[in-house]
């Protein structure tokens, strides 16, 4: 465990280093606090990636995740498909092995996807990605899920409101700056399972991306590697450490920085049979109708930044809604068929 005050530590991994931060500095006086977020700024502006310690998770609440993902997975298919995504047009639920897809390419994982519980939205009027409002899909046959996930989302979004604090500050804007253009956030928690595979080559357990929106904590069972970043055209591993999230940031956070802040292409590679591996992502992003303003950099930080170039196949939107709507409707193929062909059809028409 690094120790506070400290600059942080690094892991080795092949040529990469990823930085270990204790966000615990933060409440450790204003000289560990600015410590921490310096280096919460150079591991960003310079990987896009770091483990974060220091979260206050505690290890029984990890444990209970843990089990509670274990024993999702082992529920009986029927049980599964019960809650499939493809009967959510909020995409919420399960998604079966095979069934998302990045780059076009099909991912060699199953997971269930759960967002902020509300109500559909029934106003005609409303914009498209208010369409990705709605109730969660939770497992008749495993009521302690529900319990577990929210007590995980409410951890979760408090160390990114901290973390995005840090971020203001170290970024020379104002404390609450992100807290102010967020509204009532965004989120998505995925829990993932890998299952293992038998080819010799490697399998895509997820394809090649950048996360799309601002920030992720990605949980990560003990000693299941996979994860793996790209730094200078090469693929690095990135294993789990104890007690530690794995984090990076999203193209909206790299766009907001006009690039100063980095979003990194990762990927994770299927495990090889008997194993398989469970992770949790957190995504933690602006309410949907809110649009992420860009930063005004101190001097010596806009010298830095790299600058953003739109992908025109892969626009960035002025408003988080319509970002969040379009990775969904690419990711899940089939959910958009069934119940947003109206949006596709719009889409396929102005391209
Ligand atoms: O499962 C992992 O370790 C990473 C997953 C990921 O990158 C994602 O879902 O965006
Ligand atoms: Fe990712």
């Amino acid at each position: 465990m690094p120790q506070a005050g400290r600059g942080p530590t690094l892991v080795a991994m092949s040529d990469l280093t990823l930085p270990i931060l204790d966000l615990s500095r933060l409440d450790e006086g204003p000289a560990a606090a600015a410590a921490f977020r310096d280096d919460l700024r150079a591991a960003t502006h310079d990987v896009g990636f770091f483990y974060l310690t220091g979260t206050g998770v505690s290890p029984e609440l990890e444990a209970r995740l843990h089990r509670a993902a274990r024993e999702f997975f082992a529920l009986p298919e029927a049980d599964k498909l019960a809650i499939e995504n493809v009967t959510s047009p909020h995409f919420r639920g399960y998604t079966r092995v095979g069934g998302e897809r990045t780059q076009g390419e099909v991912d060699w994982r199953e997971q269930i996807d759960i967002g902020p519980e509300r109500e559909a939205v029934t106003d005609p009027d409303a914009p498209d990605f208010a369409r990705l409002i709605g109730p969660n899909l939770w497992p008749d046959a495993q009521p302690e899920l529900r319990d577990v996930v929210t007590e995980w989302h409410d951890h979760l979004s408090g160390v990114a409101r901290k973390l995005l604090r840090a971020w203001a500050l170290s970024l020379g804007a104002g404390e609450t700056y992100f807290d102010e253009h967020f509204g009532e956030p965004s989120t998505l928690i995925k829990i993932v399972r890998y299952p293992g595979t038998a080819e010799p080559t490697p399998q895509q357990g997820v394809g090649a991306h950048k996360d799309s929106g601002v920030l992720t904590l990605l949980w990560v069972e003990p000693g299941k590697g996979g994860l793996q970043v790209r730094r200078d055209g090469e693929w690095v591993d990135a294993p789990p450490v104890p007690g530690a999230f794995v984090v990076n940031i999203g193209e909206l956070l790299e766009y907001a920085t006009d690039g100063y802040l980095i979003a990194t292409d990762h990927r994770v590679v299927s495990p090889r049979l008997p194993d398989d591996r469970i992770s949790v992502p957190f995504f933690f992003n602006p309410q949907l109708d809110k649009r992420l303003p860009l930063i005004e950099l101190p001097p010596e930080l806009a010298a830095e930044a790299a600058g953003v170039t739109q992908d025109p196949a892969n626009p960035i939107h002025a408003l988080y809604g319509e970002n969040a709507l379009k990775s969904r409707l690419r990711a899940h193929p089939d959910v958009a068929e069934r119940w947003h062909a109206d949006l596709l059809a719009a889409r396929a028409a102005v391209s």
